[in-house]
């Protein structure tokens, strides 16, 4: 069983993700030193704004200097380009931290960015090098075509979904650009502790009910539903889930 969580609007999504994360990063910490967790890019880093930076009641409960920051996906880019997720979580969330806080994030090896096939290859080895054997979170996206991180559904990208030996690998061939791309795979999400999702907005109607109500496992989203149910949360908003039947997830 998944976990389903339909805000409404007046029941602030942001504070709901923000007080998951906060049970996360507590769960880990009482097992260990520090909280490992790894992000998706899209709308997700400003909901981690508003939750994080802005939310001071979480805000004050962060603890920033035992987070360990990785990225789910990342676009081959400059970490200061348009497109990087590192740079769009730098912008949202990092460029906010009270001044003296730190916090330890692990961007991928962008001066290999425009090198070349071979080079993108060794940047995705790299980033599997420093991705720890188990994250205790990884905080998902979910695009209007049942994506989640650069796991495309379609049989082309077939390939990508269907590693199992690599843990980070290179997508060549990303149909929402820029195209190359390196991503986790289904075995980093099988070692994770928790995985949660955050579809906000009415666009996501049509992949909602693809995922919630069809069950459609060619859908990446679905997949990890099918896969992994019992860690994975959802936090959606009423205008992305308002057209979903099913009351068992
Ligand atoms: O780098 C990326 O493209 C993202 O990691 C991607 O997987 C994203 O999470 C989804 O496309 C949802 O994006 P939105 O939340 O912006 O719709």
């Amino acid at each position: 069983m998944v976990n389903v969580v339909v805000c409404a609007a007046s029941d602030n999504l942001p504070e709901k993700v923000g007080e998951y994360v906060l049970r996360k990063q507590d769960e880990a910490l009482a097992r260990g030193s520090v909280f490992n967790l790894a992000i998706s890019g899209g709308s997700l880093v400003n909901v981690l704004k508003t939750a994080l930076i802005d939310d001071k009641k979480v805000a004050d409960k962060v603890q920033w200097s035992k987070w360990r920051v990785y990225f789910v996906d990342e676009r081959i880019v400059s970490l200061t380009h348009p497109d990087s997720n590192y740079g769009a979580f730098k912008e949202a969330v990092l460029d906010h931290l009270p001044s003296g806080v730190q916090v330890q994030v692990f961007p991928i090896n962008a001066s290999l960015a425009g090198k070349g096939p071979e080079a993108y290859e060794q940047v995705a080895k790299e980033y599997e090098e420093i991705l720890p054997k188990k994250l205790d979170t990884l905080l998902l996206g979910c695009g209007p075509d049942g994506h989640t991180c650069s796991l495309f559904p379609d049989a082309e990208h077939a390939y990508l979904v269907a590693e199992r030996q690599k843990r980070v690998i290179w997508c060549h061939d990303s149909p929402k650009p820029p195209s190359d791309r390196v991503t986790i795979t289904i075995p980093v999400m099988d070692a994770a502790g928790d995985i949660a999702f955050v579809a906000t907005g009415s666009s996501k109607q049509p992949v909602m009910h693809q995922i919630f109500d069809k069950k459609d496992t060619k859908l990446p989203t679905a997949l990890v539903n099918k896969l992994f149910g019992g860690k994975v949360t959802w936090f959606v908003d009423d205008q992305a889930f308002t057209k979903v039947e099913t009351k068992t997830f």
